[in-house]
């Protein structure tokens, strides 16, 4: 994997309303290499707030605070110029594309040699030979680890994951932490994760920012 360095991640004096309500209210800097924890009971916003970060938050919703990368004010970027990387809960493959085409999608138009970065992507993560299948011909697990190096390649500044672990088993969700984890440490990358599970929150070995 190539290490690149990223910026800190500011989020400053954010605040979320629905229908004049208060739901949250945050303010933190994640430094590169590190996992903020966000948890709290359902409802309280957490997906709200990466939507606000990300630069997708709807209309309904109130929202202030600023979004920092380094010096960069993220909130002045369209959402796919913000150099966010998101992974949910569901791996969200594109189902018509092969395993390759799925991780040629996510790298940057300049990158020369995308058949070599593919090829090694996924012998990463124990897939070489994937390639040419199709994402409905692999589990679960094999699934997340494609949409973890679709991630990757796509060279994002800060990550964001939603529940990411939520649909797997409880094997498959230890090794996918300390899978996922490891490449965002050595990616030098600032991450925030939304989860209600504590083994998520202590795999990540960041702050917790535990939401009323
Ligand atoms: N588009 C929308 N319009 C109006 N209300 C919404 C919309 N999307 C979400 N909500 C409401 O906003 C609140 C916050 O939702 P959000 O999904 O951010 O919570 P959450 O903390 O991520 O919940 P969970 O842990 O259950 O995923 C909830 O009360 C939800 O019903």
């Amino acid at each position: 994997m190539t290490v690149y360095f990223s910026a800190s991640l500011r989020l400053e004096q954010i605040s979320i309303a629905l229908a004049g309500r208060e739901l949250l209210a945050v303010d933190a800097t994640i430094v590169p290499g590190e996992v903020l924890t966000v948890m709290g009971p359902s409802g309280s916003g957490k997906s709200t707030l990466l939507a606000y970060i990300a630069g997708f938050i709807t209309r309904d919703f109130s929202a202030s605070g600023g979004v920092w990368l380094g010096e960069q004010d993220l909130l002045s970027l369209p959402a796919e110029k913000r150099g966010i990387g998101l992974l949910f809960q569901d791996p969200l493959l594109f189902p018509h594309l092969s395993v390759g085409g799925n991780l040629r999608f996510g790298l940057p138009r300049h990158i020369q040699d995308k058949h070599q970065q593919v090829t090694q992507a996924l012998k990463q993560v124990g897939l070489a030979g994937f390639e040419a299948r199709g994402p409905a011909t692999l589990s679960g697990g094999q699934q997340a680890r494609v949409a973890l190096m679709r991630l990757l390649l796509s060279k994002p500044r800060a990550v964001l994951l939603d529940e990411p672990f939520s649909k797997l088993d409880t094997a498959l969700r230890q090794e996918m932490r300390t899978l996922v984890f490891n490449q965002l440490r050595d990616a030098g990358l600032p991450a925030l994760l939304v989860t209600h599970d504590l083994a998520d929150a202590k795999a990540a070995g960041g702050p917790v920012l535990e939401l009323g």
